[in-house]
């Protein structure tokens, strides 16, 4: 069965009450998407339940991150389980802002993660789990150490093989993100495929076949297509250019593939 794209917009800390409701407005007079997009916004957590509401229903509604524990005295987390409570069917785990840690706070290791992305998936969400390495990874020849050996190995040890199927992996090359920088369709097909045979050889041929593997990095509406071509790639974890309605672009530039 061909594997449906995925079309993500990462708001990140972006959107003020009016910009958000732009947005959404965008999105619902955008028309019919190709039947081979799913479609998954991220906005921030406190404008969550206002997209949730106004949002066309067949665009999901995600969050950017989620606890690593559930309910409890954890003081600014968002439980998995609430999410879940909360009708919603989507998560973010691992995106390299996270990772990296920003403003002083530490950032996450690949076990938080990993751990992460199992209890989302326990409370029965979807997760969009990050992956990607940095330029000086990259420039050591360290890409596929860091993006497999590291921050997908950890994820592969923490889940049992059917848990695959609630996982959608996000290739994000950081040395890409919001810097107009976008890996070549060559260079992100190549990091694609060894996803792919990774999780073949670590997981199972199955888990290999059916998981999607989305691409981030500057994609813009001249772009998409070019990606989307690729055997491997399908479909994008989109940050900038999904606050913009260049987006509904991206979505449509997966019609027909
Ligand atoms: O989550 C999205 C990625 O970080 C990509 O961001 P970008 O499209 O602004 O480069």
């Amino acid at each position: 069965m061909p594997r449906k794209y995925v079309i993500g917009g990462n708001w990140k800390c972006n959107g003020t009450v009016a910009q958000v409701s732009d947005l959404v407005s965008t999105l619902n007079k955008a028309g019919d998407f190709p039947s081979n997009a799913e479609v998954v916004i991220a906005p921030t957590f406190l404008h969550v339940p206002m997209v949730k509401d106004a949002v066309r229903s067949d665009v999901n509604v995600s969050l950017q991150n989620c606890s690593v524990d559930s309910f409890g005295a954890y003081t600014g987390e968002i439980a998995p389980e609430m999410i879940a409570d909360f009708g919603l069917k989507w998560v973010i785990t691992g995106h390299s802002e996270r990772r990296t840690g920003f403003g002083g706070q530490a950032g996450e290791t690949s076990e938080i993660v990993a751990k992460k992305t199992k209890k989302a998936i326990e409370a029965g969400l979807t997760v969009i789990a990050c992956v990607g390495e940095s330029l000086d990874e990259r420039e050591a020849g360290n890409t596929l150490k860091v993006v497999l050996e590291e921050h997908l190995a950890a994820i592969a040890d923490a889940l049992s093989q059917e848990q695959w199927a609630k996982v959608v992996v996000a290739y994000e090359p950081v040395w890409a993100i919001g810097t107009g920088k976008t890996a070549s369709p060559e260079q992100a097909q190549d990091v694609h495929a060894s996803i792919r045979s990774w999780l073949s050889d670590k997981v199972s041929p199955e888990v290999a076949e059916a998981t999607r593997i989305i691409y981030g990095g500057s994609v813009k509406g001249s772009n998409a297509g070019t990606l989307a071509d690729c055997a491997d790639i399908d479909g994008f974890l989109v940050g900038g250019a999904s606050l913009k309605p260049e987006f509904i672009d991206i979505i449509n530039a997966v019609e027909g593939k």
